[in-house]
C-alpha cells in the first residue's frame, strides 16, 4: 500500500505526538508527517527516533513550524499538560487553554479546507474552544473524544463473549471524563443486542462501564501517561478524513442542542464531521443531558475567569 499525497501535521511532540506519528507511519495515512514542538531539540530527538521506522512505509518525517503546519490536510493537536496519577483530566483546563491559545493563534490564517483534529486533555472542552479560536467551521474542528472509551468498553465485552473486537458495536456517549455513559440500549454483537448475547445485571453493567472509564487513571498510575490508545484513534480518524470514508464513530463534536462539544456517533470523511441519528432509551438520554451540563457548567466558569 502506498500513502495518500497529503500532510498531517502534529503539534505537541511528547509522548502521544510521537505515538500518533508512529501509528500514521506504520498506517501510511499519508506521504509526510510534520512535527511542531515548542522544544526543538526534543521534537528533533523524537523525529530522528521515528525516522529509524520510516523504512517500512514511504512516509517522510520532518520537524517543522507552525507555518508549515497551518498548510497541513489535517492538524493534530496534541500540545499541552498531561494529567499527574489521580489528577482528572478537566484539573488540566487552565494549562491547557492557554496552550490551545497559543496554537491556535500560531496556525492564523490556517487552511480553509483544514480537520483540525484535538487530543489534549481535556478534550471536549478544548475542542469547544478550537472551534471558537480556529475560525474553521465547527464540523472541521473534532475531538477524539470517547472513541478511546469505546474501544476500551468493547475489549472488555469482547473478552466477555470470547469473540472479536470488531464484531461488537457498542458506544461510550458524553464526556471523554467522568460524565460519561455507556449506551447499552444500542449495543449489539453482529447485529444482536448484546444485552440479548450477554445477559448483564445492573453491578455487572455498573461494573464494566467503571473499569472503562477508569482505565486511562489505572495505567497514568502506574507509567504516568497512556498513548499507544488514543495513537490508534488519531491514525483511524486520519484515515477516514484522508480516505473520505465516511466512518461512524463516537467523536466530540459540536451538539447544537445541547450547547457543547461532546461525544455521539458521527459521521467521518474528509469534509469533517456531520452527526448521525442515534436512539438512545430515556436514562441514557438524562445522562447525556447531564454530562453536557457538566461541560457547559465549566466553559461558563472558564469564561467567567478570564
Ligand atoms: N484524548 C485522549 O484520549 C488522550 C489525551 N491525552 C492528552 O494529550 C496531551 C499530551 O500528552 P503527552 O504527550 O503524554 O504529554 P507530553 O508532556 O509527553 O507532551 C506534551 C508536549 O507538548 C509540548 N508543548 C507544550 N506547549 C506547547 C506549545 N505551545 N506548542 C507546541 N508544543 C507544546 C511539550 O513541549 C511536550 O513535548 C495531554 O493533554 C494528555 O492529557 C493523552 C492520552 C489520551
Ligand atoms: C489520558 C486519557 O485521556 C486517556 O487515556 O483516556
Amino acid at each position: 500500500m502506498s500513502a495518500s499525497s497529503g500532510s498531517i501535521a502534529i503539534i505537541g511532540a511528547g509522548s502521544v505526538g510521537a505515538a500518533i506519528a508512529y501509528s500514521l507511519l506504520l498506517r501510511q495515512v499519508v506521504a509526510d508527517i510534520i512535527l511542531v514542538d515548542i522544544n526543538h531539540e526534543y521534537c528533533q530527538a523524537q523525529v530522528e527516533d521515528l525516522s529509524d521506522a520510516t523504512f517500512l512505509s514511504n512516509v517522510r518525517i520532518r520537524q517543522g513550524t507552525a507555518e508549515d503546519a497551518r498548510n497541513a490536510d489535517i492538524i493534530i493537536i496534541s500540545a499541552g499538560a498531561k494529567q499527574k496519577p489521580g489528577e482528572t483530566r478537566i484539573g488540566l483546563i487552565d494549562r491547557n487553554i492557554k496552550v490551545l491559545e497559543s496554537v491556535t493563534k500560531s496556525l492564523q490564517p490556517i487552511r480553509s479546507d483544514a480537520i483540525l483534529l484535538i487530543v489534549a486533555n481535556p478534550v471536549d472542552i478544548l475542542t469547544f474552544y478550537a472551534q471558537r479560536l480556529s475560525g474553521l467551521p465547527r464540523n472541521q474542528v473534532i475531538g477524539s473524544g470517547t472513541m478511546l472509551d469505546s474501544i476500551r468498553l468493547t475489549g472488555i465485552l469482547a473478552k466477555k463473549l470470547k469473540v472479536s473486537d470488531s464484531s461488537i458495536h457498542a458506544f461510550v456517549i458524553g464526556e471523554h471524563g467522568d460524565s460519561q455513559y455507556v449506551a447499552w440500549s444500542s449495543a449489539t454483537v453482529h447485529g444482536r443486542p448484546l444485552l440479548k448475547a450477554l445477559p448483564l445485571t445492573k453491578t455487572e453493567r455498573e461494573e464494566i462501564a467503571t473499569t472503562t472509564r477508569m482505565k486511562a487513571d489505572s495505567i497514568i498510575k502506574v507509567k504516568g501517561f497512556t498513548s499507544y490508545g488514543v495513537a490508534a484513534v488519531a491514525a483511524r480518524m486520519c484515515e477516514a478524513i484522508i480516505f473520505d470514508h465516511r466512518k461512524i464513530l463516537p467523536l466530540s463534536h459540536w451538539q447544537e442542542d445541547l450547547g457543547c462539544c461532546l461525544s455521539l456517533p458521527a459521521v467521518l470523511g474528509r469534509k469533517g464531521i456531520s452527526p448521525f441519528q442515534v436512539d438512545l432509551d430515556e436514562t441514557e438520554q438524562q445522562f447525556l443531558v447531564q454530562s453536557a451540563q457538566a461541560l457547559r457548567l465549566i466553559i461558563k466558569e472558564n469564561d467567567q475567569n478570564s
